[in-house]
């Protein structure tokens, strides 16, 4: 079996830039990877998953249940695993992706009160790493942004256009929820958290450089891969 590096954080955590940039150094080292990304929006098997982010089952990300939330980006998962990268991962190749398991594990926690977390991580992880028979991490990265900051980013991404944002994304208590999951997550699964947000002397905040975070991540691995 090959090993398995997951970089998770909230929206606008700057995963996607982090997974590439860690992929592009290790590559510069000599370590030949694959770097996947979900949800595969590429592929049919993210309908589902297009179809509850625009709305088509209810305006709001509590309109679909945590359990059936998952099961659509499981089976987007499941799709990937099969025609894409299994077959290297099984033959020993190292695999960066940009979220996981792990963002059902933060986004759809969220959806429940905190007693039930526990209960849903693991019927969350015997689905996918059992049931379904993907593979678990060997590692998360996990990117932690101050909500100030990140909503501060996302915004700036759409260029100020509330409209472009998906349901997940325009709802700001459950993005709050959603940073008490990623939190609770990181603490008791033993992910590798990583404090992507600054303060200067009056206290405002800001993101630490892609260099500077990235360098941390780097360290990180070299005690894992
Ligand atoms: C991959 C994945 C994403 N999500 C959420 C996180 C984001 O709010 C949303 C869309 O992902 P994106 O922002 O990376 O395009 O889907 C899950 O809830 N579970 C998953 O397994």
């Amino acid at each position: 079996m090959g090993q398995l590096i997951i970089f998770e954080g909230l929206d606008g955590s700057g995963k996607g830039t982090q997974t590439k940039l860690t992929a592009q150094r290790l590559k510069e080292q000599g370590r030949d990877l694959r770097q996947i990304t979900f949800p595969d929006y590429d592929s049919e098997s993210s309908a589902l998953v297009k179809m509850y982010l625009s709305g088509a089952f209810g305006d709001k990300p509590d309109d679909v249940n945590a359990y059936a939330a998952s099961s659509f980006y499981a089976v987007d998962r499941f799709a990937s695993y099969k025609t894409d990268w299994g077959e290297f991962y099984r033959e020993g190749g190292l695999v960066l992706s940009d979220r996981y398991t792990t963002s059902n594990a933060v986004h759809q926690c969220s959806k429940l009160p905190p007693m039930h977390w526990d209960g849903f991580l693991n019927w969350l992880f015997d689905f996918e790493y059992k049931k379904f028979g993907i593979p678990a991490p060997d590692a998360v990265i996990y990117l932690a942004v101050d909500p100030e900051v990140s909503q501060r980013l996302i915004t700036e991404r759409y260029h100020g256009d509330e409209s472009k944002k998906d349901i997940q994304e325009k709802d700001t208590e459950y993005l709050a929820r959603s940073r008490a999951a990623a939190e609770y997550c990181a603490r008791t699964l033993g992910w590798h958290r990583i404090e992507c947000t600054t303060a200067d002397a009056n206290g405002a905040k800001s993101m630490r450089s892609v260099e500077d975070i990235n360098a941390e991540i780097l360290a990180e691995l070299a005690g894992i891969l």
